[in-house]
C-alpha cells in the first residue's frame, strides 16, 4: 500500500495547536510534503520560534504520522515564520512596515517591575530566534540604557535624518534616555510627549522584526492612546506585584487598554516570593497569587511570576539581564516562560486578523 500526500494531510489535519485551537493543515503551518515510497519528509513552520506548545505539537504531529497506513519511516525539520496581526501586514502599518509585531509592557504603578520584565522578555525572545526591538516609552523614567548596559552609549544618525538603534544582548534597543537628559522629559505632556513618542517609533531604523517590544510609562494612558491612533499594538502584557492593594492598580490598568481598543495578552506576577539563598525557604514578602487572581477575575491569562530576587536586581543594574547573564538560574527559567507564553497569546492574537493561507499539497 503506498504513501500519498494526502495521507500524510489527513493525517496533519488531526494535529490541533493548543494554543490557536487550529489544526496544523488550516493553520498553513504544514510545508513542503515529499513522500518518497514508504518515507515521508516535511516540514512543520510553528508561528514563533519561541512556541510554547513545541513539545506537545511534535509528540501529536510523529504519533499521527505513525497511524499513517504504510509509513515507515518521517523526517521533520522544524521551523518558525512569525506572523503579523493587522491582515498578516504586520502591526506597524504604514509607519513601520518591516515591523510584524508590537507588544506593550505597562503597569498601573511605578516600580512593580516593568522595565525588568520589558528587558527580560526581549532578550528571551531573541534567544528563542525571533528578531526583537526594545522601545523604552517611559518618558519619565527611562531605566532600559542602564539594563542593557547601554548607559554611556548614544545612537548615531547616519543620514542625518533617522537614527539607527543601538543593540545590546541580540535586540536593537532605543530610548528617550539616550535623546535627552533625564530631567528634560519629566515635564513632557501631551503634545510633546506625542511627538518624540512618534520619533522613537517612526525616526529609528527598526528594520524587519518579529517584535516591538515598549516599555510604556506607568499607570498614563497617553502613550498608549498615542500609538493606538498609528499602529496596531498586538496586545499589552501587565505588570503587577502580588499585594491586594496592586489589584486596584492592575484594574486601572486593564481599562486603560480597553478604552483605547488594546487587547491585554495576560499579567506577569513580579517579586511574587523571596527563596531565601540559604535555606530555600519560600516568604511571600509581598503576599502571593494578586497577580493570578486578577487575571481570574478578568478572564485573561495568567503569564507567570516572578520571585523576588537580589540577582535581578543586580543584574539589572549591571546591564546584563538575568536571562543572558544567568540563564539556568530560576528567575531567568521564569522569565523564558513567560516569553514563551507571551510568544503563544501574539499567535493566537495574529490569527485572529490573518485570513488563513490556501494550502496547497505538492
Ligand atoms: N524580581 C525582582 N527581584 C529583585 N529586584 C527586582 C525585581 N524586579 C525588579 N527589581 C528591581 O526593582 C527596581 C524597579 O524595577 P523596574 O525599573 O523594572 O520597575 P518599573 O516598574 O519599570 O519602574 P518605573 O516604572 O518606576 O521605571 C529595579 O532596581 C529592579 O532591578
Amino acid at each position: 500500500m503506498s504513501v500519498t500526500q494526502a495521507d500524510v494531510m489527513t493525517a496533519m489535519s488531526k494535529v490541533i495547536d493548543p494554543e490557536l485551537h487550529i489544526d496544523l493543515v488550516k493553520a498553513g503551518m504544514v510545508k513542503d510534503v515529499r513522500v518518497t515510497g514508504d518515507t515521508v519528509k516535511l516540514k512543520i513552520e510553528l508561528t514563533t520560534p519561541a512556541c510554547p506548545m513545541k513539545g506537545k505539537i511534535q509528540a501529536d504531529a510523529e504519533a499521527a504520522l505513525k497511524a499513517v497506513p504504510g509509513l515507515k519511516t518521517f523526517d521533520i525539520e522544524w521551523g518558525a515564520q512569525v506572523r503579523g496581526v493587522a491582515g498578516g501586514s504586520g502591526g506597524g502599518g504604514a509607519l513601520l512596515p518591516g515591523v510584524k509585531n508590537i507588544l506593550l509592557v505597562g503597569a498601573g504603578k511605578g516600580g512593580v517591575g516593568k522595565s525588568t520584565v520589558a528587558v527580560n522578555l526581549a532578550v528571551s525572545l531573541a534567544q528563542h530566534g525571533a528578531k526583537v526591538g526594545l522601545l523604552d516609552a517611559d518618558f519619565y523614567g527611562p531605566s532600559v540604557p542602564l539594563m542593557t548596559g547601554l548607559a554611556d552609549k548614544r545612537p548615531v544618525s547616519p543620514n542625518g535624518k533617522t537614527l539607527d538603534p543601538l543593540i545590546a544582548h541580540g535586540i536593537k534597543v532605543m530610548s528617550i534616555g539616550f535623546l535627552v537628559e533625564a530631567d528634560q522629559a519629566l515635564i513632557w505632556r501631551g503634545p510633546m510627549l506625542h511627538g518624540a513618542l512618534m520619533q522613537l517609533v517612526r525616526d529609528v531604523n527598526w528594520g524587519d522584526l518579529d517584535y516591538l517590544i515598549l516599555d510604556l510609562p506607568p499607570g498614563t494612558g497617553d502613550v498608549a492612546l498615542t500609538l493606538s491612533q498609528s499602529v496596531r499594538a498586538a496586545g499589552a502584557v501587565l505588570v503587577t506585584t502580588p499585594q491586594d492593594v496592586a489589584l486596584a492598580d492592575v484594574v486601572r490598568a486593564k481599562q486603560m487598554f480597553d478604552k483605547v481598543h488594546i487587547p491585554v495578552l495576560g499579567i506577569v506576577e513580579n517579586m511574587s516570593q523571596f527563596i531565601c539563598p540559604h535555606c530555600s525557604k519560600a516568604t511571600h514578602i509581598f503576599n502571593h497569587g494578586g497577580g493570578r487572581k486578577a487575571a481570574e477575575m478578568f478572564g485573561i491569562p495568567f503569564l507567570g511570576e516572578i520571585p523576588l530576587d537580589l540577582k535581578v536586581r543586580e543584574s539589572g543594574d549591571l546591564g546584563v539581564p538575568v536571562v543572558a547573564g544567568a540563564k539556568d538560574s530560576l528567575e531567568a527559567k521564569a522569565f523564558q516562560e513567560i516569553a514563551r507564553n507571551v510568544a503563544g497569546r501574539v499567535s493566537a492574537q495574529t490569527m485572529k486578523s490573518v485570513p488563513l493561507p490556501v494550502m496547497q499539497a505538492r
